[in-house]
This record gives C-alpha cells, structure tokens and sequence, in this order.
C-alpha cells in the first residue's frame, strides 16, 4: 500500500512537472506546441523524473541485500570496542577537526599529533576526532569493504528509561557490504580482542554517571588504571591468594556451575577499617585476572531500584562488579529517623533510593549476567543485615585488619627496590650514631632487611593500617635510613593527634545529646496551636523550674508563673501541650 502512494505520488508529481516545463517551453519558442510533441516531452520528462526517483528506491534495496549494518551506542561496551578497533585501523585519518584535552585517566580513544595516526600514550593532550564532523569513511578490512559513520551530539536521541526524557549520546553506524551475516560477529569480534590485547597493561574501570545520556548509556565515565600487580599487596593469612584461586576456580568451573544448576555467580565482601587494602585488593584481581571493573555507588541520588538492575544488567560475562562500601546503602535507625524529619536534603533531592529487597534482587542475579564477579566493601560489617550476607549472596567474606610488624616489614621493603634507593642510603656508615652497626659489610637487600625490622618494631601491631604507614614511607621516598631514624616521634606525634581527635569527638558527641535533649524538652511546646509551627519555650515566654513536673493532664492553670501542664514527659502526647503567656 505504501509503495502504492509512492508510486501515485510520483506518477502526479512527475506529470505536473512535465506538463509546466512543456508549458514554459512553447512559451518561450513562441510556438503553437504540436501534440506529438508534447507528447514526447511528457514521456521523456516523466521517465527522466522517475528514473530520479527510482535510483535511490533500487539502490537501498540493493544495498540491503549486499549489507550488513550494525549499530553500536555510548555506554554499552561494544561501542568502546568498535571505536578503539576503529582508531587503530586508522580509519579516521582523514579527520581535520579534534577535541583536545589534557591527557587524565578517563578514557579516550585518541590519536597522536606528533605521530600521525597512533594511539600515543606518552603526550600531554589527547586528539579525540570530532565524529560529528567526520564523512562516513570506507576502509577495507578482511577483504570487505566496510563504512563507518558517527554520530556526536547530532540528532540521534536517546530515551531515559526512568525519566523519559530525550538526550543526545553518540553512536556508530556500521555497514559491511557482504550478504554473509556473520561477518558482522567475526568483525565485533576482532574489535573485542583487540581491545582486550590493547588494554592489558591496564585495568579499565567503568562508573556509573548519571543518566543523562539516556537508557543505553548507564556506565559512561570509563577510566584506565595502571595495573595493580598483587605484589604490591602486603596482606596477612594468605588472604590475597585464597580469593585470586577461588576465583579462577570459578571461572575454570562454569560448566559444572550449569550441570549442577547453580547459578555462575561469587560474592565475596571484604570488611575492615578504612586503608587495610581492599579496594587495592579488587584492582589487583582484576588485573590478574584480565577482567574489566564496573563500580558503583549505592548512595548516588539517582540510583534506586530500576537503575540499579538496568546498570547491572548491562555488566558484561566475566566482569568484576563492585559495590564499595555497601553499608552506606541503608541508613542507619539514627539516620532513618533523621531523614524521615528531613525527607529532602537541602539541594531538594531525594536521598538514595536502592532498597534492601531491590539490592538482594540484583544479587540474586535477576537481571545480571552470569560470570561476573561481585565484590562488596565495608568499614562496618556489623551493620549489614543478614539477608544480604547469607551463602549464595556473599559466598566468601575476608577481614582486613590493622597493620601487624610482618605486614611492617613487607610494606617497607616494597617501598625500597634497590632500582630507586642508593646503596648509601640504606647502607648503616659508622658517622650513624642511631643504629646499630652491623659487623660485616652489608649488601643493600641485607641492609634493607635490617632496617625493616628495625622500622616494624617502632610500630604498634594493630594500630596503624597499611594505608598509614605508606602515607609515612612517602614522605622519605628514597631515604630508608631516615625513615627509620623519625619513626619513634612519628607514632607518638600520631598518638597525641588520635587522643585530641577522640577528645573532640567525644565533646562533640555529648555537646550534640545535650542539644538534643534541651530540644526534646522544648518540643513539649510543640506547636498543636494550628499554626503549624513549633516554638521552643524561650520563645514562648514559658519558663520552666528546674524540678517542676508538669501536672496530670486537664490540671488547673496556674496564672503567675509560667508553668507547663500536661503529663508525665514519657507518656507525653504532642497535642498535650498547654502554654501560658
Ligand atoms: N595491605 C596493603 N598493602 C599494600 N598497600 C596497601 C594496603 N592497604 C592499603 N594500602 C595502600 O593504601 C591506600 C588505600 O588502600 P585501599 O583504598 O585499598 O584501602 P581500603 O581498605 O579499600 O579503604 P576504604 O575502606 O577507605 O575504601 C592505597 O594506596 C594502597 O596502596
């Protein structure tokens, strides 16, 4: 029927077109037009007009016959793949017009200006094609031709899925001209390892932004680490080497998670104080394990429970996904109550909106891709609910804990490879009054030692976490002998500003109960006066002795000094509240 009103259309428009050009013409000879002669330029008209419009209509025709197309959005990672496939194949050189930015973590497919054409990981500022400007480009690949087309903030648009509004996001057009479908998946294919190949000596860590790029967008901000090598990792009872060979355990036993009808899913939550190494932990697996992290937080305003399950869901097979400090998702009786009082914090948003049942949900794997790694972090394992630690949610839980002396040990000599630090500068000479000497010439790895545990017994076991002694180390990167020597005043220093700390929060703590008593007792004046609003007794006039209880409800009034009437202040109801002036 469509083709029908094109075909109509066209026959209409073409004969128009025909008849006013004949007109036009015999007007301007000045001759009486003959009918076979108008007749031949009616014909000739209307067959140029529609072999005009028929080349386009056969030509897509024919195009869909002899290729495949494919497109790949912002924020899925396959878009990632093919634009770095693209970059590396040089299939923008011919751009001309680049967004430069200083050169950052966050991930950008960038060409290099000193070398054209090269992904150049050693300038200052990144050379990011700008799509929008750039023609489609045809290359070959594998014997195919292959055009590609891009799209940055152009009229492509993208729905949200919660909000519904339209946003723009950039996307990519592929189009390979071949009849054979499966070139299209051996195409992403090569573009997914490649991209594995390039990002090796890095761990691509992958944030969760907020939605504004629309539903196919939810992990936008992507950033690449340097590697995180498990050395580098000082942890006691084996604790790193239990969770990496329990997870290559997992992901070498897939098939038998199928056979046994187990869902392909590990949960593992890391608990300890704040710098113990668990967040390090994760970046460390991750690199070991060549697997990609997706990170997000639970108490970003605009993840609630839809956004948490769309974002999970788009987490790719054999991914690591974390959610770090997993306690602050549900707010604590204080908090809840505080926030019942509030309801909006004071930009007028909402506060977190993930709930107990839609997190467990997300765990259970509704949604989510099977083998992928989850990790969850807390400070306070105490205050997680049950539910959402039990077996086949959290299968395997590891405790940090503060720095022990072997942890002191490893931790400084890391922190002095003989490739950084002069022999001297390790090495006890006889000018050093400090230590003792030893009593054959030492090598530097001897030296080192020694120090080491020199430095581990100045340092109270469980008192520090390794966080804090590397932030020490720092500040003498290339001077252990010094480290040593300061070590003593730098734990005592760090001893008095814990107790001043303690003391302040302590006073805090006691000066905030004191308020909140005092308003406890001026909230008997709360406001049932159907103002709506509630005065404290110092407003009121009311003064209140010490020592006085308020009489039983329905008491006399008494009209000298002020006094609160009403009942005991534990069964005391808020509409219960009687004020003289
Ligand atoms: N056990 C450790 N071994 C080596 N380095 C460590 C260790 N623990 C902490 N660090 C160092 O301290 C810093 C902070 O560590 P990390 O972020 O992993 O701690 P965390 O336990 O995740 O802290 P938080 O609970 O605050 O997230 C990192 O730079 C890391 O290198």
């Amino acid at each position: 029927m469509e083709e029908f009103d094109e075909w109509t259309s066209l026959f209409s428009s073409s004969m128009t077109q025909v008849v006013g050009l004949t007109g036009i013409a015999s007007m301007l000879s000045g001759s009486k037009p003959s009918i076979s002669g108008t007749f031949m330029l009616l014909v000739v008209g209307l067959l140029i007009e529609a072999g005009r419009r028929l080349f386009p209509w056969v030509y897509k025709r024919f195009q869909i016959q002899i290729s495949v197309t494919a497109q790949f959005h912002e924020g899925d990672p396959a878009y990632d793949w093919i634009v770095l496939f693209l970059t590396t194949e040089k299939v923008w050189r011919r751009a001309r017009d680049f967004q430069v930015t200083a050169k950052s973590s966050r991930r950008r497919w960038g060409i290099g200006s000193k070398i054209p054409n090269q992904i150049s990981e050693d300038e200052h500022a990144e050379y990011v094609p700008t799509f929008a400007s750039t023609l489609p480009q045809l290359f070959r690949w594998d014997g195919y031709w292959v055009e590609s087309k891009s799209n940055r903030y152009g009229p492509y648009q993208v729905e949200h899925p919660i909000t519904g509004e339209m946003s723009a996001g950039a996307s990519i057009y592929l189009k390979i001209f071949t009849r054979d479908i499966t070139v299209l998946s051996k195409f992403v294919e090569t573009a997914r390892l490649r991209y594995i190949e390039i990002n090796k000596p890095h761990v691509i860590v992958h944030i969760c932004d907020k939605p504004e790029y629309g539903s196919k967008s939810t992990w936008t901000d992507v950033k690449s680490k340097t590697r995180r090598r498990l050395d580098s990792i000082v942890l006691e009872d084996n604790v790193l080497e239990m969770l990496l060979s329990d997870a290559r355990e997992f992901i070498a036993m897939e098939q038998w998670y199928k056979d046994s009808g187990i869902p392909h899913k590990r949960g593992y939550l890391l608990h300890g104080p704040p710098g113990t190494g668990k967040t390090s932990t994760i970046y460390a697996l991750a690199s070991e394990l060549t697997m990609e992290i997706y990170t997000l937080s639970l108490a970003s305003t605009f993840v609630d429970d839809s956004f948490l399950q769309r974002a999970v869901s788009t987490i790719p097979k054999k991914s690591i996904f974390i959610i770090e400090d997993i306690d602050c998702a549900f707010p604590s009786r204080e908090e809840e109550e505080e926030e019942r009082n509030k309801e909006f914090n004071y930009y007028g948003e909402s506060k977190a909106k993930v709930t107990l049942s839609g997190l467990l949900n997300v765990l259970d794997g509704v949604g989510s891709e099977e083998g992928s790694l989850f990790f969850a972090t807390t400070n306070y394992v105490d205050k997680l609910d049950a539910a959402l630690v039990r077996p086949g949610r959290i299968d395997v839980k590891a405790e940090y804990k503060l720095a022990t002396k072997a942890q002191a040990v490893a931790l400084f000599i890391r922190f002095y490879p003989h490739k950084h630090v002069k022999l001297e500068d390790a090495v006890t000479s006889t000018e050093s009054s400090s230590f003792t000497l030893p009593e054959k010439a030492e090598t530097f790895d001897q030296a080192i030692d020694r120090l080491a545990n020199t430095f581990a017994e100045s340092v109270p076991e469980h008192e520090f976490t390794a966080a804090e002694l590397q932030g020490y180390l720092l500040h003498y990167k290339l001077e252990p002998k010094k480290a040593v020597q300061n070590v003593v005043d730098w734990v005592s220093r760090e001893r008095t500003l814990r107790e001043e700390k303690e003391k302040r929060e302590q006073e805090r703590k006691e000066a905030k109960a004191k308020s909140k008593s005092k308003l406890d007792h001026n909230s008997y004046a709360s406001d049932e006066t159907g103002l709506g609003v509630c005065l404290p007794h110092s407003l009121l006039g009311v003064k209140l002795p010490v020592g006085d209880k308020p009489p039983a409800e329905g008491g006399e009034e008494k009209n000298s000094d002020a006094q609160i009437l009403g009942p005991e202040p534990e069964s005391i109801q808020p509409h219960l509240v009687w004020t003289l002036f």
